[in-house]
């Protein structure tokens, strides 16, 4: 998979270098390039950004650098599949089942604006020559679309097959989906010691009984998600998949 990220900020996308994503960079699983969308602008002080039209406080990033930049990356022969996501608070909310769909694609190119957000006319043009999202972090609102391009990133490397040493590890993490389709939160985790500063380990992970461990992580796992994230349960398909017994 190939990731472009244009930002004013480069500097920005540095973690993207000592994280995960650059060994799997090294591995040659993913290439990220980062660019400077400033490279694109034509006026001495290098401007991206100028007064809203309607009037309103703040600014916003005006067209034409935007439009030359993806010129060059819609234009550089590897376009075929290519998906660019606008970061914006505007946008549908990302989640397990957005990076599993992004982790799809060949190519992701992110666009991070910044200020009051980036001309309209930005992402209308952009939409006849490949797939957009307009995908949301969270209901906050951030200084700029890095962060949400950062943790999009680290969400959507780690599903591209052969990133993650152990496939079997992405079965059992927060909302993936249950045999009845329902995104589940991830059971509580244990090591050693057994017993630690008077609180024990539950004695079913100490019993060598898979099937029981089992039983137990997915009960664990849908009183967890019925309790903290109720928004999850689909009517009474989750509480279908077990009898959720008050916390002990
Ligand atoms: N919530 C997101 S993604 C955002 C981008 C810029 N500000 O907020």
């Amino acid at each position: 998979m190939r990731i472009d990220v244009l930002t004013i900020f480069p500097d920005y996308l540095a973690p993207l270098e000592l994280s995960l994503a650059g060994k799997a960079r090294d591995r040659g699983l993913i290439d990220i390039r980062v660019h400077d969308l400033r490279d694109w602008t034509r006026d001495r002080h290098r401007t991206v950004d100028d007064t809203p039209y309607g009037g309103g406080a703040g600014m916003v990033m005006k067209p034409e650098p935007w439009g030359e930049a993806f010129d060059t990356l819609l234009d550089d022969g590897d376009v075929e599949g290519a998906t660019v996501v606008f970061t914006t608070p505007s946008g549908q909310p990302f989640t397990q089942a957005v990076a599993r769909e992004l982790a799809s694609k060949g190519r992701l190119i992110f666009a991070c604006g910044r200020y009051e957000g980036i001309d309209q006319r930005v992402i209308d043009e952009v939409s006849t020559r490949a797939e957009v999202r307009e995908i949301s972090l969270g209901d906050y609102v951030l200084n700029g679309g890095e962060v949400a391009a950062l943790a999009i990133t680290e969400a959507v490397v780690r599903l591209v097959p052969g990133f993650m040493g152990n496939a079997a590890s992405l079965v059992e993490e927060s909302h993936t989906l249950s045999d009845s389709g329902a995104s589940l939160l991830e059971y509580p985790v244990y090591t050693k010691p057994a017993s630690w500063r008077d609180r024990e380990v539950p004695p079913v992970l100490l019993s060598g009984d898979h099937a029981a461990i089992a039983t137990w992580r997915h009960d664990q796992a849908v009183r967890r998600t019925a309790e903290r994230r109720p928004d999850l349960v689909h009517g009474s398909v989750l509480l279908d998949d077990v009898q959720v017994r008050p916390a002990e």
